[in-house]
């Protein structure tokens, strides 16, 4: 496994507000990866220092093995695309033209333009102002310019944050589509079933640190009730603990055909971020 992403022991402090203050952690290249936490827990901070928006305080963040202080070239830069809230369109140029202006920045065909506009579903905007779309049509608009010259590395702050359910499906059908096709992801968002959805694995981020790291699959098997969920026929829901004394129990409601759905107990990640962090993902 190669690491694109290593961050290790990464502090900010804004003035005398300490915005991250040990942050530690590897993404792999190829995977999507999720950096969860609650508002004001330093998710963008940390995504503006990956990107060299901003400069940390102390400790490493290196992306392709490069310092990120480091990592000032245009050929570099290249390499990866970031969607945050400072959004750098020009407002008074429709999509098409701010598309376009960035492509020659980024010395790419203008083909290209209508794959990442269908990819985002505005191919049938693209002749509109960027001044007066809605918010979710700027966050696709975003995407789509982070997508032109094929980053390596895709960095996206809460990508689906001001779209609809179907947008947001949209979305993350493309994103797992990119993703499989090589496309390194790191995502932040508070929606738990975004990260479920879309991440290998997830960075529980808590009052500035990871508090948590790994795979939904077996973070939810590290935190599941050992409880086994029995729907009945006529209704009722029985609880039962998840061990060999009720075997016969099961096996007589299922002769006696009286079960609708049987199912193990599972938590869901924002289930898991409350009872790591004592903290409501808001
Ligand atoms: N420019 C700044 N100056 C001072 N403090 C800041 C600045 N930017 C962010 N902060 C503070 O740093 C902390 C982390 O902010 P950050 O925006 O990284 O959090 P976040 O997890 O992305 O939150 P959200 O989900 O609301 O976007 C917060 O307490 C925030 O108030």
């Amino acid at each position: 496994m190669t690491s694109v992403i290593e961050v290790s022991h990464l502090e900010k402090v804004y003035q005398n507000k300490q915005a991250l203050n040990d942050v530690t952690f590897q993404v792999e290249k190829g995977e999507t990866f999720g950096f969860l936490g609650p508002s004001g827990s330093g998710k963008t901070t940390t995504i503006k220092i990956l990107t060299g928006q901003l400069t940390h305080t102390s400790g490493i963040a290196k992306v392709f093995g490069v310092p990120v202080q480091q990592l000032k070239s245009p050929a570099q830069r290249k390499r990866f695309g970031v969607v945050t809230d400072n959004s750098g369109l020009y407002n008074r140029l429709t999509i098409y033209d701010n598309l376009k202006t960035y492509a020659q920045l980024y010395d790419v065909q203008e083909n290209r333009i209508n794959e990442v506009l269908e990819m985002v579903r505005l191919q049938n905007e693209a002749k509109q102002q960027v001044a007066k779309l809605s918010k979710g049509m700027t966050q696709r608009v975003l995407l789509a310019r982070a997508l032109l010259h094929n980053p390596e590395i895709l960095f996206l702050d809460e990508p689906t944050s001001a779209l609809d359910p179907v947008n947001s499906k949209h979305i993350h059908e493309g994103l797992k589509e990119l993703n499989k096709q090589g496309t390194t992801v790191f995502l932040t968002t508070h929606d738990m079933e975004e990260a479920d959805h879309l991440c290998h694995r997830v960075a529980f981020l808590n009052k500035g640190s990871v508090q948590l790291l790994d795979s939904p699959k077996n973070l939810k098997k590290q935190y599941r009730e050992e409880k086994v969920l029995l729907e009945l026929r006529d209704g009722r829901e029985l609880e039962l603990p998840l061990a060999p004394s009720i075997a016969n129990d099961i096996q007589r409601y299922i002769s006696e055909d009286r079960i609708e759905t049987i199912r193990t107990k599972e938590p869901t990640l924002g289930d898991i971020f409350v009872e790591v962090t004592g903290r409501e993902l808001v």
